[in-house]
């Protein structure tokens, strides 16, 4: 099987609101598949219904084979929600080590997966006291633990500098090289470039779905912003 994730006509309310309008898109194995939108387009609801978290009105989400949230995907999926989700009166390399241990890894591995998110400097600090850029990294760190299949990354470059930034896209294609797919949100276009592959969301629909040279050429522009801008603007005269 090549997708890692299929998803098919899938249809999400929160609250009263339809949030998700029958979407279906299949993401490749391997692949690094940024999911970029405007604030408030279901980016996040399609990423908790793929790790399993959402209750869904109707459709279907396969992950890895499985139907999403089954239990032999918990070790398989990594996620990493927009707020930090480690203990704050835990030191970075004890958050890393619990979390590990709850996955079955031992502690070299969390300590690499902290390496691995540039905080070896900053392991034995407690949580309460890194910068903000630091705190999203060291839940990184924990939704990385063990290179899982899947990992989703709700934001994950949020707060840093460009040059972590740079690394840790770099880091994502590492990760891809060896097999994981990765699904990133990002509201950031000079992100999308990084990208294999994009998923463009607008108001809970697929407006795009395509690698980021073909997105360029099918809105005749090489500005992934511009060529976002037309595409919505496309749609809105077909709509
Ligand atoms: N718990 C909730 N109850 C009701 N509505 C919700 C809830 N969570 C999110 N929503 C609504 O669902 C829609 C999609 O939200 P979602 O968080 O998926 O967007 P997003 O694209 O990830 O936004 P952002 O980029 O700002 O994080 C929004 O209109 C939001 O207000």
């Amino acid at each position: 099987m090549t997708s890692a994730i299929e998803v098919q006509d899938l249809v999400v309310e929160r609250g009263k609101r339809r949030v998700l309008h029958g979407l279906t898109c299949m993401i490749p194995r391997g692949s690094v598949t940024g999911l970029l939108g405007p604030s408030g387009s279901g980016k996040t609801t399609l990423m908790r219904a793929v790790v399993g978290v959402q209750v869904v009105r109707s459709g279907s989400i396969m992950v890895l084979g499985e139907p999403a949230g089954a239990a032999p995907l918990r070790r398989k999926v990594g996620y990493l929600t927009q707020a930090p989700s480690v203990y704050a009166d835990l030191t970075v390399r004890e958050n890393a080590r619990y979390f590990a241990a709850l996955s079955g890894y031992d502690a070299a591995t969390a300590e690499r997966a902290v390496a691995d998110v540039g905080l070896a400097d900053a392991a034995s600090q407690l949580v309460a006291t890194l910068s903000g850029g630091q705190r999203s990294r060291a839940s990184l760190a924990c939704a990385i633990l063990g290179e899982p299949e899947l990992l989703v990354l709700d934001e994950p470059t949020v707060g840093q500098d460009p040059v972590l930034r740079d690394e840790l896209w770099k880091q994502f294609h590492d990760l891809a090289g060896k097999g994981t797919t990765i699904l990133v949100s990002s509201h950031v276009m000079d992100e999308a470039g990084r990208c294999e592959r994009l998923l463009l969301i607008r108001e809970g629909a697929l407006i795009a779905d395509d690698t980021p040279a073909a997105v360029r050429e099918s809105a005749g522009t090489d500005d992934l912003d511009e060529a976002f801008l037309r595409l919505i603007r496309a749609q809105e005269v077909t709509a």
